[in-house]
């Protein structure tokens, strides 16, 4: 892990953002703006925008109006992979596909093996590296997915539902993570319904009917 780094210009914030789908709003003039360094939790009910609001942060779905400003590398943890079951995937290839792109110090090959371990190992899926997605159990599946977020080691992370699914353990586990990736300086944000999620973050986006209320 890199410590944080003061000099750090990694950015990230939502101004009057509007979405639809089928030219239904359902984010109305959303701003946010995050701090490096710390947790926000983004929660709120069913179907009330939080997913959406996540998507147009990380640049997957673009704004109808407004603007998201986003400096520094981002990773992004989806709940559901659109993997099929079928194609053989290893929790290996999972996270791997985490470093595409990065350059390792050290022998470029073994740092990047390296921090394949270390994730995998963060997530306490070590010794389950050849088990294809499809062997994986549900919350196995999401700690394979975080364990590709924190590999990438980027400036931003954003995740969607990290502890869906897990036992207390995991869920607890996955909250140490979060902690951990905001102390080396890391903007995270996170989709959360986890109530212990929500009170251990240092700053919580409370959302109704695609609108911030809190
Ligand atoms: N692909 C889509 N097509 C049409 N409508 C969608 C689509 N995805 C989401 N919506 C609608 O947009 C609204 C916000 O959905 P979103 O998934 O952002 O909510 P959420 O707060 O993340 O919900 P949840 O807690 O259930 O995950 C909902 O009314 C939902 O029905």
């Amino acid at each position: 892990m890199l410590p944080s780094d003061p000099t750090d210009s990694s950015h990230l914030s939502a101004r009057s953002l509007c979405f639809g789908y089928d030219g239904q709003d359902v984010l109305h003039d959303v701003s946010a703006r995050f701090t490096p360094g710390t947790v926000t939790a983004v929660a709120g009910p069913n179907g009330s925008g939080k997913s959406t609001f996540v998507e147009l942060l990380a640049g997957v779905r673009g704004p109808r109006r407004g603007t998201v400003d986003r400096r520094g590398r981002l990773a992004l943890v989806v709940q559901r992979p659109s993997t099929p079951d079928a194609l053989p995937v290893t929790v290996q290839d999972v996270v791997a596909i985490g470093t595409w792109g990065r350059q390792h110090r050290r022998d470029r090959q073994a740092g990047r093996q390296t921090a394949i371990a270390e994730a995998i190992g963060r997530v306490d899926l070590t010794g389950l590296e050849r088990r294809t997605f499809g062997e994986l159990s549900g919350g196995q599946r999401q700690r394979a997915l975080l364990a590709q977020g924190i590999v990438q080691n980027a400036e931003i992370l954003l995740l969607d539902e990290p502890a869906a699914g897990l036992d207390a353990g995991s869920r607890g586990r996955t909250r140490e993570i979060l902690t951990e990736e905001a102390a080396r300086g890391a903007t995270v944000v996170c989709v959360t319904h986890d109530e212990e999620s929500i009170a251990a973050a240092e700053h919580v986006i409370r959302f109704e009917d695609g609108r911030i209320v809190g």
